[in-house]
């Protein structure tokens, strides 16, 4: 499987696998047998049910999680629309590769491995109030990036983000799919002042305005960045692979977003992971129909609120399939 183009991608997109029903449904009568009373460890249920029939295996277990980090430079920072210089991008990227980040922590802490991606750092994308962030070969490029990366034995993904600027292109992402006020969808970031929002509103109504009548994957390659399409290039191959993926924060979530509304049902094998910070993450799950496993008011990207629960979602199926039925411990079902 692979594309050369945005309508080839988007071609793969409509032929993605469904779940595994009947493996959906074996866990389910599992489930009901289990030494509980019925429902009783709440949303863990539900995930250990969801991720068996995308694994197709109706007693699994979670034994070779994946983090991936995928990092861009954004022409968007020329307008000052972040509390950090762009050189961080590529400064973050050493210190990932030498164990410093806080997911580099979260990973090692989650049993999960963990690669860098840094994507042409520097070649940043065109500022998108002055032209499309990125022609449709440069995304192809990028998306083609996350969708190699992912590792086929890998059982949970986890995919983040580092690229100075890429909240505004989250929330201009957002404000083209999802209408509405500029205002609505944009945040603080990595700490702007109030001078810096209003900024930072301006700035996402100019490109939102440009690019208006663009189809979703149009919208991603004219306001995304590098990162954000290789996030969903993998979040995509994961799918193609039946690997279930935690999203983590507002930029993550943008970047696939783009990908639900290329094709509804697209984030199926998708949870999301946390509620971040960044004002308009709650909208933008909310938009999506998904419910946040957490909310610790973490807003720092890197996949980082996505690493810190890959324990929930094994804790969900050592219980599922590691309990005992009542028959099987001789306990008096109900
Ligand atoms: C040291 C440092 C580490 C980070 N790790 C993630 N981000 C986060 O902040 C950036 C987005 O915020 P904005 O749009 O305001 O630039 C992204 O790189 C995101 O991953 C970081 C930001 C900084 C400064
Ligand atoms: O929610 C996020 O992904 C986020 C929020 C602020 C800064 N960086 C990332």
């Amino acid at each position: 499987m692979s594309f050369s183009t945005l309508s080839e991608f988007a071609d793969l997109l409509a032929h993605a696998p469904a779940p595994d029903y009947s493996a959906r449904e074996q866990a389910q009568s599992r489930n009901a047998q289990l030494t509980k009373p019925a429902g009783s460890l709440g949303r863990l249920e539900e995930i250990a049910l969801w991720y068996a029939g995308w694994r197709g295996d109706a007693r699994p277990r979670v034994a070779a999680p994946q983090a991936i980090i995928f990092a861009g430079n954004h022409g968007i920072t020329a307008k000052g629309v972040s509390a950090f210089p762009p050189e961080v991008t590529v400064q973050m990227v050493a210190n990932f590769e030498h164990g410093g980040a806080a997911i580099n922590q979260l990973s090692r802490t989650a049993g999960a491995s963990m690669s860098v991606h840094a994507i042409d750092l520097d070649r940043p994308t065109v500022d998108f109030t002055q032209g499309a962030a990125m022609d449709e070969a440069d995304c192809v490029a990028a998306l083609t990036v996350g969708w190699n990366a992912v590792d086929p034995t890998a059982d949970l993904l986890v995919v983040g983000e580092m690229g100075i600027g890429n909240t505004t292109s989250a929330a201009a992402i957002a404000n083209a799919l999802y209408g509405g006020a500029a205002a609505a969808w944009v945040g603080r970031g990595t700490g702007v002042s109030d001078a810096g929002l209003k900024l930072k509103e301006d700035v996402v109504a100019a490109g939102v305005a440009r690019h208006a009548g663009k189809d979703a994957l149009g919208i991603l390659a004219a306001l995304g960045g590098r990162e954000l399409a290789a996030m969903a290039g993998a979040i995509a191959r994961a799918r193609a692979l039946r690997i279930p993926v935690i999203l983590d924060g507002f930029i993550c979530t943008a970047a696939a977003a783009t990908l639900e509304h290329a094709c509804a049902g697209a984030l199926d094998h998708c949870i999301a992971g946390h509620q971040s910070d960044e004002a308009a993450h709650g909208r933008l799950l909310a938009a999506l129909g998904k419910e946040p496993l957490v909310s610790l008011g973490l807003r720092l990207g890197e996949g980082s609120g996505a690493a810190l629960v890959i324990p929930l979602i094994r804790a969900a199926l050592e219980c599922h399939s590691g309990m005992a039925t009542f028959a099987e411990a001789g306990v008096a079902a109900g």
